[in-house]
């Protein structure tokens, strides 16, 4: 099994998550509190409560974990469309694989990344909606997690193991498609590249943009329960699962509620995603 793919999904999605966390932060926030009246006002009160610092909040984790993450997925892609074309990353140049084997492989990847992901997503959003400053007035009360260590041995302890995989469930429905939908769209948009050569730079910044922004605006309706029972373990509200997490969330606040942090995420997809294959691809080049 080759494994540069490995390394280069490693390295490409930490620089992708650096750019990110701080659109991953604000969307994180608006899926799971009702105190923000938008985009803005979110920025605004995390800027003059928090500081800067409140943006990367819960980043240094994600940077170890969510990066391997990345590496599994493309890992797994790369080696689905080996297992089901027989062509190697380089031979793929001059012999593009048909759309439906790029779309098992993606959702291959999808799937199987979401069993090292959830708990380490558990772990960011529940760091990434602490709210308290860094520098707390005295008196105030501490946050109930003091980093992503104690968070995880926290959930364990007070939750279960099966704790740490809350909204599992939900990633898989987010994920295994997407992941498909993600991989179909970069290579149609490299489609300009004449066979056998590499695409330009430009070409791939903007098949990796558009391919995170499908992938998240079909990926938000679910994002957003994830998200939501992932919170649901601690705020001690007990959804039945993904389907009563759905219906009891549409029905308090409207059909709107699938779309929220809709804009942020394709905001944050764009640049995210362009630097992850940008970095990807350069990567596997270099390496021969
Ligand atoms: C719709 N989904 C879940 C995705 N397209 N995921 C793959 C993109 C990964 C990238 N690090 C990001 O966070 O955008």
């Amino acid at each position: 099994m080759p494994v540069e793919e490995f390394v280069a999904g490693w390295i490409s999605g930490a620089l992708g998550l650096v750019l990110g966390h701080p659109f991953d932060t604000v969307k994180v926030r608006l899926q799971t509190q009702t105190t923000y009246r938008g985009i803005i006002d979110c920025m605004v009160k995390t800027y003059r409560h928090e500081s800067l610092l409140g943006f990367f909040k819960g980043m240094s984790f994600p940077i170890a974990s969510i990066a391997m993450v990345n590496s599994v997925l493309f890992g797994i892609y790369s080696n689905t469309l080996l297992a089901l074309t027989a062509t190697s990353h380089q031979e793929r140049r001059a012999q593009p694989p048909s759309y439906i084997h790029v779309f098992i492989a993606g959702c291959t990847g999808g799937f199987v990344q979401v069993y090292c992901l959830a708990p380490f997503d558990l772990i960011k959003v529940r760091l990434q909606n602490q709210t308290e400053p860094r520098a707390r007035p005295p008196g105030s009360p501490p946050p109930r997690y003091r980093g992503p260590v104690h968070c995880a041995v926290s959930i364990f302890q007070e939750e279960g193991p099966r704790g740490l995989f809350r909204g599992a469930w939900a990633l898989t429905l987010r994920d295994t498609p997407t992941m498909g939908i993600y991989f179909v769209t970069y290579e149609l948009c490299r489609q300009s590249t004449r066979d056998g050569q590499d695409p330009s730079p430009a070409t791939v910044l903007v098949a990796g943009g558009f391919a995170g922004i499908s992938s998240w605006a079909v990926a938000t309706p679910l994002d957003v329960i994830k998200s939501r029972l992932q919170m649901a373990g601690l705020k001690r509200r007990a959804y039945r699962g993904v389907l009563d997490c759905m219906v009891s969330s549409a029905r308090q606040e409207g059909l709107g509620v699938f779309f929220r942090g809709l804009t942020i995420n394709s905001a944050r997809a764009f640049p995210v995603n362009a630097v992850t294959f940008l970095s990807y691809e350069y990567l596997l080049r270099s390496w021969g």
